[in-house]
């Protein structure tokens, strides 16, 4: 479970809070969407909860545990697939992955075998001794997830998946959070494609301004929604029409 106590975060020299006072539980085994417009402060809570980022103020704990104090048995507990690709372009699939799961203390035959296997999920197999600089979109995407599952996380934070991917990579993508989450784990990932946080996530939380505006279960949120048939009509008449631009 995680549970998340009043967490906000104002980048240095900022004039507003990119993620204010957001309280939120997620329950072990559910697939947890966080939605919101450009700009909303996703990447930023994605950030903190990973450690990548320090909160301004604010608390959470996964599984019970927080960094301060359990920093190495969350780092073991838990897998980050950034919405930058974290990939080294000189590096093959296979050596990039070699790097990441060392990362996580795995090591002969036993990292071996999970990246060839994980390769081998990923249809990446016949890729795996070409550089990645070399790949297209969906293919880095895909290594860059597989980056991320290697020691097999109990909790798994995605930032914007399936961004910039064609059809084909998108549904191998979710398909394996699919199957990695009836194995038992919780997963956390942001998304800007509402038809499939509707129909992938068990609940979701469309985020503004670095709040909360709205969660639930999606079928329930279209059904409360005056006039809506969709997570996108919900999202629309939550968060409005006007660009959200910054710099
Ligand atoms: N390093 C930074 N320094 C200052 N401000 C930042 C920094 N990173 C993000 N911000 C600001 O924080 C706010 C939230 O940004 P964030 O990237 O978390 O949003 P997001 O919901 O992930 O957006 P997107 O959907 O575009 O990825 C924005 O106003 C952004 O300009």
């Amino acid at each position: 479970m995680i549970q998340i106590n009043q967490l906000s975060k104002k980048y240095k020299g900022a004039e507003f809070f990119s993620v204010k006072d957001l309280s939120l539980k997620i329950e072990t085994g559910e697939i947890y969407g966080l939605l919101g417009p450009n700009g909303a402060g996703k990447t930023t809570l994605i950030s903190m909860l990973t450690s990548l980022l320090k909160p301004t103020s604010g608390s959470f704990t996964i599984n019970g545990l927080n960094f301060k104090e359990n920093k190495n048995q969350l780092k073991q507990l838990i897998g980050i697939v950034p919405q930058e690709y974290a990939l080294y372009p000189t590096l093959t699939a296979f050596e990039n992955l070699e790097y990441f799961g060392s990362m996580y203390g795995l090591k002969g035959e036993i990292l071996k075998n999970s990246i060839l296997e994980h390769l081998e999920i990923m249809g990446l197999s016949k890729f795996a001794t070409k550089k990645t600089a070399t790949f297209s979109g969906g293919m880095k995407r895909r290594v860059n997830l597989i980056a991320g599952i290697l020691h097999q996380p109990k909790v798994l934070f995605l930032d914007e998946p399936t961004v910039g991917v064609d059809v084909q990579s998108k549904n191998v993508i979710i398909d394996h959070l699919k199957f990695l989450n009836q194995q038992g784990t919780t997963i956390v990932y942001t998304s800007h494609h509402l038809i499939e946080a509707e129909v992938f996530c068990t609940r979701v939380a469309i985020i503004d301004q670095g709040e909360i505006i709205i969660k639930g279960i999606p079928s329930e949120l279209i059904k409360t929604q005056a006039g809506a048939n969709n997570l996108e009509d919900v999202f629309l008449a939550q968060t409005g029409k006007a660009l959200r631009d910054y710099a």
